[in-house]
């Protein structure tokens, strides 16, 4: 939105006006929000579409492929994250609802249905033109955020060449709000006081999704310093295992690691890999370690596959003792952020000043990107919420 003038009286009328049709609420100008997120299969036959629909063109190889379907088929062909999106919307709206927020919140995927072009759709036919996204994927790289950026355009593009109009928003990548942060701290810190309970000495093991080494070296703004994705993640592995630390009186040892690799063996990848680094700590003579997936937003495919079944298996060969603490996921701190998130963004297109806080205090991300950041290194292609 244009910023108002304050000299402006017919600008501000015209606000006035509506704001009142809007019925005045936090959330103007935005008439619904969509969760948007990655998607999965639910069934054996959605595997495999699926698994070709994400992989189009990036040079994923066949025995890859392969693997991955295994890893859907060991759990019935299902992924979990769809069931979890939909308990979040659920809970999202609860929150709106007793902030007396009556505003919709649809679910739109990238790579299964509901798609985010037919949750848009659905929205324009609803007679809402002003949509906010909060994306699942809190960090930012290529694949966290301007790939859904890119989604965005190319969803509001098709609806273009159907004569609907619509502008979409979205909120600051948000690893580092503090109902994403604290949240995750504190799971932690419960999963740490649970070892230290039990007679053991925790070993913090961090863990997200891993990306080639040039994902996260073009990672951020154009003109920044690169690694932001890998920077954002140590940032908050430190500070969480500063405040576990702190809080159970007892300086606890950590490592950022990575999980899900895939890509041609040739391509590097951002290491060091979650299984490798269990082997590691186990010669040390590391026995408890607490597996904490701050990269994930929800107990997705990655989540239950390659760390509750590949990283579990690992430490039971290790004879190690691993607790896999949970994601954010429904976490009332968690949905509380969100919604804190959406109010912020609301106020910053209403152009008024807003508090954006931040734990760590690092910078917050900005909600409209800066030119090239995150780059596709693919192909160059339009993206929505950014200023190029
Ligand atoms: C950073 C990141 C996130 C976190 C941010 C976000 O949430 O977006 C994420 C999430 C997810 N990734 C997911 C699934 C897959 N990711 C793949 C492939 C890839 N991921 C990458 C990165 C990320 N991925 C990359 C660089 C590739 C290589 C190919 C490419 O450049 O795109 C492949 C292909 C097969 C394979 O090789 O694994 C699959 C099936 C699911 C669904 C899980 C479920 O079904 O429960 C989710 C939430
Ligand atoms: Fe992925």
């Amino acid at each position: 939105m244009e910023p108002v003038r304050a000299a402006d009286d017919e600008v501000i009328a015209e606000l006035e006006e509506s704001l009142q049709e809007s019925g005045r609420n936090d959330l103007y100008p935005y008439q619904a929000i969509v969760l948007t997120s990655f998607g999965g299969p639910e069934g054996p036959e959605e595997v495999m579409p699926f698994l070709r629909r994400v992989t189009a063109g990036r040079g994923i190889p066949d025995e890859r492929l392969a693997d991955v379907a295994e890893h859907y088929l060991h759990f019935g062909g299902k992924s979990p994250i769809n069931d979890q999106n939909r308990a979040l919307v659920e809970k999202l709206r609860a929150e709106l609802d007793r902030r007396g927020l009556p505003v919709p919140v649809l679910l739109g995927n990238r790579n299964s249905e509901p798609f985010l072009t037919d949750a848009l759709r659905q929205a324009h036919e609803e007679g809402m033109a002003q949509v906010l996204s909060i994306t699942t994927s809190a960090y930012s790289c290529y694949s966290s955020c301007r790939q859904y950026r890119e989604d965005i355009a190319v969803a509001l593009d098709t609806l273009v060449g159907e004569g609907r109009t619509l502008h979409v928003d979205k909120v600051r990548q948000y690893w580092n709000h503090p109902g994403f942060s604290r949240a995750n701290a504190r799971i932690v810190t419960e999963g740490a006081r649970q070892v230290l309970d039990g007679g053991g000495r925790p070993y913090l093991v961090f863990v997200t999704h891993s990306l080639p080494v040039a994902m996260d070296d073009t990672s951020g703004p154009g003109d920044g310093e690169g690694n932001l994705y890998s920077r954002q993640h140590y940032e908050l592995a430190a500070v969480i295992a500063g405040e576990a630390s702190a809080t159970l009186g007892t300086t606890l040892e950590w490592d950022l690691t990575y999980c899900s690799r895939s890509g041609p063996p040739s391509q590097p990848w951002l290491v060091p890999d979650v299984n490798d680094h269990l082997r590691e700590l186990s010669a040390r003579g590391v026995e408890h370690v607490v597996l904490a997936p701050i990269g994930f937003v929800s107990d997705h495919m990655e989540v239950v596959f390659d760390l509750d079944t590949e990283a579990m298996e690992t430490a039971e060969e290790l004879g190690m003792q691993l607790l896999r603490v949970p994601t954010v996921g429904t976490d009332s701190e968690f949905v509380m952020g969100l919604v804190d998130l959406a109010i912020e963004r609301a106020a910053e297109a209403r152009s008024e000043d807003v508090e954006q806080p931040t734990w760590p205090g690092s910078e917050p991300r900005p909600s409209i990107c800066e030119p090239g950041c995150c780059p596709n290194l693919r192909q160059a292609r339009p993206a929505a919420c950014g200023s190029d």
